[in-house]
């Protein structure tokens, strides 16, 4: 299977990039590849790719079977015509008008726990509820989500949105994490498997939406339904990895 990912440089990028080679063909792609060197010389490619430009999507989408569309501004923060607009939205669609004129299969998309961070911090949220975003990076998700399901039942291009939460490496020695991010947290690991389900789970209604978080004792998203449709077996739990923390490292 050929597969492109965009942003394959960030921070998920590096490490689902390094997940995904042994199974498949990469075509790795970024707006700076400098952090992407490793893969010169491998059967994988390095292309340089800016999202906001339609034709080079349309380039970059030749010949690929799936897309795992990671590129992005991952700010909460971000500004709507600052970068919002064009990155995150226009750049979305480019990425879905190329996959779609180029025969792509399927398109995973990088959501976001903050298409709705704006539900109380006590409610668990399931993916048939209202989106309710609390800042405009999350209604850019939102966007994205709306256009994946555009595409899947309108267009014919089946897509999955993952919901991905908190993601980081959990550093014993690192700054402890409040609740919210804890109940939000998606470990590397866990991510990697979610991704790797959604790209080869073949029984999938045209627009998916799956929720990218761990094994947390306390869940921000709701499990459920994402476990049935594509098998996922979260490992990690922040809540566990937290106490592993605090009671073996002081701070
Ligand atoms: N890190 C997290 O906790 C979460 C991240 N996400 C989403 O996952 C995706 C990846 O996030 P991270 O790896 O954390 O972010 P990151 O900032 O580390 O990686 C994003 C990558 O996109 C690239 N990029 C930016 N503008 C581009 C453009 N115009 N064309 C092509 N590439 C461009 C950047 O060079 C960077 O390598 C983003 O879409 C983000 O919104 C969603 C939920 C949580
Ligand atoms: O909701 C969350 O915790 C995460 O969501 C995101 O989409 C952001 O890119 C990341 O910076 C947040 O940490």
């Amino acid at each position: 299977m050929n597969i492109l990912i965009t942003g394959a440089a960030g921070k998920i990028g590096r490490n689902l990039s390094q997940h995904l080679s042994e199974a498949f063909h990469l075509r790795l792609t970024d707006l700076n590849i400098d952090r992407l060197h490793t893969y010169q010389g491998t059967s994988h490619e390095i292309m340089t790719l800016d999202v906001t430009d339609p034709e080079a999507c349309q380039h970059a989408c030749e010949g690929m079977d799936v897309v795992v569309h990671l590129a992005g501004d991952p700010s909460p923060n971000a500004g709507f015509y600052e970068s919002l607009l064009d990155i995150n939205i226009k750049g979305t669609f480019n990425v879905f008008r190329a996959a779609k004129d180029q025969g792509v299969r399927r398109v995973i998309l990088a959501s976001s726990a903050q298409t709705i961070e704006g539900y109380p911090i006590d409610a668990q949220v399931y993916p048939d509820m209202p989106t309710r975003p609390r800042n405009l990076y999350g209604v850019s998700k939102c966007f994205g989500e709306s256009l994946a399901s555009y595409f899947a039942y309108t267009e014919g291009l089946q897509s999955v949105a993952i919901r991905i939460g908190a993601y980081d490496d959990f550093q014993p020695d690192g700054p402890v994490l409040e609740a919210r991010d804890m109940s939000a947290y998606i470990s590397p690991a866990d991510l990697c498997d979610l991704m790797f389900k959604a790209i080869t789970t073949t029984d999938l209604e045209p627009f998916t939406i799956l929720h990218g978080i761990s094994n947390n004792r306390f869940k921000r998203l709701n499990l459920e339904s994402t476990q049935k449709q594509v098998g996922y077996d979260p490992k990690s739990d922040a809540f566990a990895l937290s106490q592993i923390a605090l009671y073996d490292s002081p701070r």
